[in-house]
């Protein structure tokens, strides 16, 4: 009798090779990514890791289609970006992506609901009928009615990861999602993270908090604009455990 194969990532989601960023001119320019090679797989959860100014945030946003890369080809989600300069990436970021930052960035004057329902509108995907779904999955079934000021910052880091699924991205990219939380806090951002992950959605969390590395299925370390080294990690830690 044959075993049972164990089904693994069935795709690429991110592929980039050769990727250059420079900011700048002259004596003026800033070589912040020199010849990137990675890829992470579809359903993965890769962490990126590396000190401040490593080119960590940049790295992000090519793959997010916030800023273009100055050189080298880009693939995400079976589409090619490389060339693309972010005002023409609108549909890719709008169809493809899910954008989670550190300091949450919701819009103060605007609830809970209502943050995420603005994404809804602002992108034509999604539908407002789910968003109590998506704050209930995020455990603020009954907060949808406050405002970001009435929210602790683990609350407000949840509403702003519901917004990022409403519009059901296949990738979600989360720049030190836990940089501004304590740790519990923290921990349990990290634990909806891997959820997503183990839902089968591609999970890139960007940090230069290195336990946080302990969750991922692919660690990717950065130092100075190049690639040290990816490892891949058989069985991560349930982010339960993570401490820091
Ligand atoms: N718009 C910009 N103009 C000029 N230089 C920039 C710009 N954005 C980033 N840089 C530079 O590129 C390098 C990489 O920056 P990046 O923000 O990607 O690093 P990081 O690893 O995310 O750092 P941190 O952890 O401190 O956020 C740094 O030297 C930074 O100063």
């Amino acid at each position: 009798m044959t075993a049972t194969p164990q089904v693994v990532a069935t795709g690429t989601a991110v592929r980039l090779e050769a990727v250059t960023k420079v900011f700048g001119t002259n004596d003026a320019a800033v070589h912040a990514l020199k010849g990137v090679d990675l890829e992470i797989g579809t359903g993965q959860l890769a962490v990126v890791l590396g000190p401040s100014g490593s080119g960590k945030t940049t790295l992000c946003n090519i793959i997010g289609g916030i800023e273009s890369a100055t050189s080298g080809s880009v693939t995400v989600g079976g589409e090619s970006i490389g060339g693309r300069k972010p005002g023409d990436l609108g549909d890719f970021r709008r169809n493809h992506v899910g954008f989670v930052f550190q300091f949450f960035n919701l819009i103060p004057t605007l609830t809970a609901r209502e943050n995420i329902e603005v994404i809804i509108e602002l992108t034509g995907r999604g539908d407002k009928g789910r968003v109590a779904e998506l704050l209930d999955s995020v455990g603020l079934a009954d907060r949808a009615d406050n405002f970001p000021s009435q929210l602790s910052g683990g609350e407000q880091q949840r509403v702003a990861l519901a917004r990022a699924l409403a519009t059901d991205p296949a990738i979600l990219l989360a720049d030190e999602p836990t940089g501004a939380l304590d740790l519990d806090t923290g921990r349990q951002i990290l634990a909806l993270l891997q959820d997503l992950r183990n839902e089968g959605r591609t999970v890139v969390i960007i940090t230069h908090n290195s336990s946080v590395a302990q969750i991922a299925d692919r660690v990717i370390t950065v130092v100075d604009g190049r690639i040290e080294s990816i490892e891949d990690n058989p069985s991560p830690a349930d982010a339960a455990t993570v401490t820091w």
